[in-house]
Order: structure tokens, then C-alpha cells, then sequence
């Protein structure tokens, strides 16, 4: 059979045409990475491609529109200036061009023998220091002057919040796999509905859960709570999943010592694997998350979540919860690019606002000042790791925009995956509602301060939590009560007991 060279973009992909069609795709897979280096205090970058000096907020559209040719391969970016940048091998990988053939009409998941994704786990573990600095900025500081977006190093980001970047986390062909993958399978996902006040809103993205258990380790407990609003619905991971999962656990295992002291016990005791994962499809920029924290009926408390983003960059939003007031915000006044979303009823918090922080996530990193909301540009293939206390301190969320960077496979289509870990014995600790459902678990994020006998139950760097009714399907029946259990939660540095040694007390409440 003659082979065909086809641009694979969303609309041509139903799910025929991968599985049984003979693909053949050549692609530059995402710019190759460039470091950007910025004086301390100066609101201005060096372009390492043209070496002109940019204000910092423009140095990705200038690197797009300006530079952008130039950095579509490590051969042009050596074309514009030889020798002035030395690409690390792993990048190289990244950035070449891919063939992937499968001309006997089988999905491209044969081509991706496990042999070969072992070794690529290996060179990925080998090669985990790469990408520090070695990359443009993708996180920016929001601040309240107008148009003032401050670009953050890596570094700089896991001072500023409890979130951590890897970029190029897969190897570029599993990431490109999953992507054209997860686009055939992504029409068949569910748009999750909520009733409130009796009118019912349907999500802005279709969503799947997808199973990374071994087989037959799945209990119909746990998965009652991977999402009893939505009822969305759960499958057995792809193989290619799974080979994502290994790195993502690989990756997140390695990063994990750093934060040793702010991971629950379970997490300590044994290094943290995804048990699970939930898929996000955004077709365009008009398809969003609202600004939430995540559900931890079935992650139990302190949870870390590993986040990857496939296909279009979109903004990932970080918001400190107790941070400036959303209205204070100059993009919120007219139509900003990236709007500010209204958090959907099913995303949104208990009553009220304010929480007290954490050093680290409450921002105070030196000459940064305090930093109340970030915006990371999630590149095709970059993990988002959100450490404790991310969903305790902090919402996130993806933002409607007018300007998404497309992705040559997906067009303006994105993909994410959040990677979590199932934690039993949290899921079973749920209380009925007058509903007669399970109540959900969320971390009290708001200024709804937990009474007296509580706060003095909480240990410090303990958070409060709440229970609460998550009937979305025919209307909440209004229960609400604080988790009186306080044993789970604190992190390692507050409990002497368990030798982790100790930095200074935290006060949340
Ligand atoms: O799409 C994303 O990056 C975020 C998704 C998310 O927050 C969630 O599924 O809970
Ligand atoms: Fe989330």
C-alpha cells in the first residue's frame, strides 16, 4: 500500500484513521530550548538568539515571532549564529524531526517497543538535570501593574509556590504517541454536567479517567470517588499511557527528596506512583478550568499531583489562595487575553476566603517580594508537579484565551493528564450526605476559620478541611462539616518523632 504523508490535526482524527489507516508523519516536534539570562532587578533579557535586548514579559514573542525561525531547529538556531548555543543531547532529541511509519495499519503503539522505552527512561533519568536552565522562561510572576509579568527561572518558581517544571519530561516520540493517541481516543470522553439552582452548566473540556493500576487491584470503592459529580467515565490505560506513567513516576520519585519534608507520611513511606489518571481535552482556547483545588476525597490529604500537558500551550494558573482579590488585577478590568475565569460551581471552594501559608508557598523568595499569581506556559510535553501544600494554599486554573500557540499535531487542541495517587483508606473515610452520596474532602483554603477546638487539635503547618455534600448531578443538599480527624496531614518537619529533623514551626491558623 502506497504510504501517505499526512498533517495530523484534529478534525482528521477519528478514530479509524489511526487504527486503521497507515500513518506516516513528519514533524518538528516544539522549538528547541533556549536560555535566556536576566540581570538581577533588570526588566530586561538578553535574546540569546539575537542577543537585543527585550523587555522580559516580550522575550517569548520575540523568541515566537522574531526569533522564532530560528529556533524551530538546534540546525537553524546554529544557522543564525553558529556556535552560540550547544544544545545538550537530550534536547537534540527533542527537537528532531520525527518519522513514525506504520504502514501495516496498526496503531503507531507497536512502533514503541518496551525495550526501548526502558532505555529512554534511563537516558531521561541520566540526563535529569537538563532542563533547568537551560530553557526560555515559561513561568511569569502576575503582578498588578499593568502588563507587568515578571519571568520566573525554574528555581525561582519552586521558591515562589509549591509547583515544580519539567520540560521534555517524555522522550519527544512517546510524547508525539500519546498525543495523536489520546486526540483519536478524546471524542469519546465525557463533558461533565453540574446542576445549580435547578439550571445545568456543561464543563468547558470533555475529561476520562484512565486506570494505571495493575489489573485487578481497582476496587469499586475508590473509583466511586475518582469523580462522583461528573460520572465521568474510567478506562484501562494504553500501553503508551503506562510508558508515560513509568517516566512521570520516575521523574517525580527523583524530584520528590527535595520536598521530602512537605509530603504526607504515605508519600515519605513509600515513593510516590500515580495510580491513576485524569484527562483533560481543551479543543481551543474557549474551553477552561475554572480556578479550584482539587478534590482529595481519594488522594487523602497533602496529595501531590504530577500534571502533563500535550499539544497546545496553554496557561496554567496559579493563584495563592489568600493572595490580592481577582478584581484588583489589571487584566480583569477589559478583555484580557487570558480571561479570568469564574469558577464553575462544581470547581468552587466552601464559603469564604483567606488562609495563612506555608514559607514556600507563601511566596517570599528574597528580591521576588511576595508573589500572590503565576502563569506558566505549559509547552507541549512539560510536567507541572504540584507538591503539598499547592492544594491546600493554592488554586489553579486554566484560563479561556484568545491567543493559544498551536501545536502541529493537535492545532490549537491541548491535552493534559493529571497523574494522582489513590489513597484507599482517605476514600473510605467519607461521610454520607443527606443525599445519601459520599461527602467529598477539601482543603479549607478560605477565610472560613475552623472554631476554637479545632485549631488547637491542629498541629502547626496542619490545614483544616471540610466535608461537603458534592451532589452536582441533581442539586447539593447543603452538608457541610469540618474533618475533625487531624492524625494525617501535617508534614514531616512537624512531627519530631519521625527524625526528619527540624525547620521552623509554621502557623496556619
Ligand atoms: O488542564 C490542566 O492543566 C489542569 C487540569 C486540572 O486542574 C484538573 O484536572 O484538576
Ligand atoms: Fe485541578
Amino acid at each position: 500500500m502506497q504510504e501517505s504523508v499526512v498533517r495530523v490535526g484534529i478534525e482528521n482524527l477519528a478514530p479509524t484513521h489511526v487504527a486503521g489507516m497507515p500513518l506516516k508523519r513528519k514533524l518538528s516536534v516544539g522549538p528547541a530550548h533556549v536560555p535566556v539570562q536576566a540581570s538581577e532587578g533588570s526588566r530586561f533579557v538578553h535574546c540569546p538568539i539575537c542577543l537585543q535586548r527585550v523587555a522580559h514579559y516580550l522575550i517569548n514573542s520575540h523568541l515566537d515571532d522574531e526569533c522564532g525561525k530560528s529556533t524551530s531547529s538546534p540546525a537553524d538556531v546554529q544557522a543564525v549564529k553558529p556556535g552560540c548555543l550547544k544544545e545538550p543531547k537530550s534536547l537534540e532529541r527533542s527537537s528532531q524531526q520525527l518519522e513514525i511509519t506504520d504502514a501495516s495499519g496498526e496503531t503507531p503503539q507497536s512502533a514503541y517497543p518496551s525495550t526501548q522505552a526502558a532505555a529512554q527512561l534511563q537516558s531521561v533519568q541520566q540526563t535529569q538535570a537538563w532542563w533547568d536552565q537551560r530553557s526560555r522562561p515559561l513561568a511569569y510572576i502576575r503582578r498588578r501593574q499593568k502588563g507587568h509579568q515578571q519571568p520566573l527561572s525554574d528555581e525561582e518558581l519552586r521558591q515562589a509556590t509549591p509547583c515544580e517544571l519539567v520540560r521534555n519530561v517524555l522522550p519527544a516520540d512517546l510524547a508525539e504517541e500519546l498525543l495523536v493517541l489520546l486526540l483519536a481516543e478524546s471524542p469519546t470522553w465525557h463533558r461533565g454536567q453540574w446542576v445549580l439552582f435547578g439550571k445545568t452548566h456543561a464543563a468547558p473540556r470533555t475529561s476520562c479517567y484512565y486506570s494505571l493500576e495493575p489489573e485487578g487491584e481497582e476496587t469499586q470503592e475508590t473509583d466511586d470517588f475518582r469523580d462522583v459529580s461528573k460520572k465521568v467515565d474510567r478506562r484501562e490505560a494504553l500501553v503508551t499511557l503506562r510508558k508515560a506513567a513509568d517516566i512521570i513516576n520516575a521523574t517525580t520519585q527523583k524530584l520528590q527528596a527535595r520536598v521530602q519534608d512537605d509530603l504526607s507520611a504515605r508519600d515519605r513511606e513509600s515513593p510516590w506512583r500515580c495510580s491513576y489518571a485524569l484527562a483533560n481535552m481543551y479543543r481551543d482556547g474557549a474551553e477552561a478550568t475554572g480556578a479550584h483545588a482539587d478534590r482529595i476525597t481519594p488522594l487523602g490529604k497533602r496529595p501531590v499531583i504530577a500534571s502533563l500537558s500535550i499539544g497546545a500551550t496553554r496557561i496554567f494558573r496559579l493563584k495563592r489562595a489568600n493572595g490580592a482579590p481577582e478584581e484588583s488585577h489589571p487584566a480583569s478590568g477589559k478583555a484580557a487575553e487570558h480571561e479570568q475565569s469564574t469558577p464553575e460551581p462544581d470547581l468552587a471552594e466552601g464559603p469564604g476566603e483567606r488562609a495563612a501559608a506555608s514559607p514556600r508557598s507563601a511566596g517570599q523568595t528574597g528580591q521576588l517580594g511576595q508573589v500572590d499569581s503565576v502563569d506558566l506556559h505549559l509547552e507541549h510535553n512539560t510536567l507541572v508537579i504540584m507538591w503539598p501544600p499547592c492544594q491546600e494554599e493554592w488554586r489553579h486554573e486554566v484560563p479561556r484565551s484568545k491567543s493559544v500557540k498551536p501545536h502541529p499535531v493537535s492545532g490549537l487542541a491541548r491535552i493534559n493528564l493529571t497523574f494522582r495517587r489513590l489513597d484507599a483508606q482517605s476514600a473510605a473515610r467519607a461521610p454520607s450526605c443527606r443525599c445519601g452520596q459520599k461527602a467529598v474532602l477539601k482543603a479549607a483554603l478560605g477565610k472560613r476559620k475552623p472554631p476554637q477546638h479545632l485549631q488547637r487539635k491542629l498541629r502547626p503547618g496542619q490545614h483544616a478541611y471540610y466535608w461537603c455534600c458534592d451532589n452536582t448531578q441533581s442539586g447539593a443538599c447543603g452538608y457541610w462539616k469540618w474533618d475533625e480527624e487531624v492524625s494525617g496531614g501535617q508534614p514531616c518537619r512537624e512531627q519530631p518523632q519521625s527524625g526528619c529533623g527540624g525547620a521552623a514551626a509554621i502557623q496556619v491558623f
